[in-house]
């Protein structure tokens, strides 16, 4: 099979991107996505992305790990499609689409950001030292005085296999509270490494840094890819709403693969 591929990064998270409004690549199975994914053998990315149709939003988003099987939402991955979108000739300044968690909406800034508005999020597990939240995906958030020095991928893996996690998996996020804003970094759950970046990640990092005061706040966030920003209102202790994830998306380059 001959596919047309687009390559995406938002914050160095990146994606293998297909048009599939026609269904072409319908039949692709999870051996052929963990290929295209890999960095040695394929094309590399962190995930693939399908724009696919759909009857009552601008398209559907099908989104799938690096190790080929279908992932939960992805935040900079949502973002990515929302440019491709455009450049696959969807118009207008904001589109609305479908993914995994329901639908969405997203905005494009003269800047060349994409903001994305993410799902409500009304339950936060807080333990000792720990949040547990979903915010389109799982996620567990550490608070840690110094995360340039931590080793992600360590203390990642042994979050996301420990006895409660193992079987369905977890996002791993290690924060660190700066003057303005927040660092984050980000372990993945289905590419089982870090990333530059992680949206869902840092939507749920900013939403636990918040104060107690019930107010929208604004929250600058630095990745290893760059910065993004999150804007919330905190309603209740653990009720957040109008929840947007803003950052840039980038077309890398296209090109072709048999497989
Ligand atoms: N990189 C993504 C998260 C992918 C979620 C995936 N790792 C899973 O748990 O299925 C993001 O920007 O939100």
């Amino acid at each position: 099979m001959n596919i047309h591929f687009y390559k995406y990064q938002g914050t160095g998270n990146d994606f293998v991107i297909m048009d599939n409004r026609d269904g072409a690549y319908d039949q692709l199975t999870n051996e052929q996505v963990h290929f295209l994914c890999d960095r040695r053998f394929g094309v590399g990315g962190d995930g693939l992305m399908m724009l696919n149709k759909h009857p009552e939003y601008d398209f559907e988003m099908k989104y799938y790990n690096a190790d080929g099987k279908p992932g939960s939402m992805c935040g900079n991955g949502g973002r990515c499609l929302t440019a491709f979108s455009r450049k696959m000739g969807i118009p207008g300044e904001k589109v609305t689409f479908i993914a995994s968690d329901g639908p969405h909406e997203a905005i494009f800034r003269e800047n060349g950001w994409v903001e994305l508005k993410m799902q409500d999020v009304d339950w936060v597990e807080a333990g000792p030292l720990y949040f547990y939240l979903n915010t389109g995906s799982p996620h567990f958030v550490k608070p840690v005085d110094d995360v340039q020095s931590l080793d992600v991928y360590t203390e990642g893996r042994g979050i996301r296999y420990n006895e409660r996690f193992a079987e369905v998996g977890t996002n791993v996020n290690f924060v660190q509270q700066l003057e303005n804003g927040i660092f984050v970094r980000t372990y993945e759950r289905g590419v089982e490494d870090e990333t530059y970046s992680c949206g869902t990640g840092v939507t749920a990092a900013a939403l636990t840094s918040a104060g107690q005061e019930a107010k929208t706040y604004t929250v600058p966030v630095q990745t290893l890819g760059g910065p993004l920003e999150v804007r919330f209102t905190k309603s209740g202790e653990r009720s957040f709403h109008d929840i947007w994830l803003c950052g840039p998306a980038t077309l890398v380059f296209e090109g072709n693969i048999n497989i």
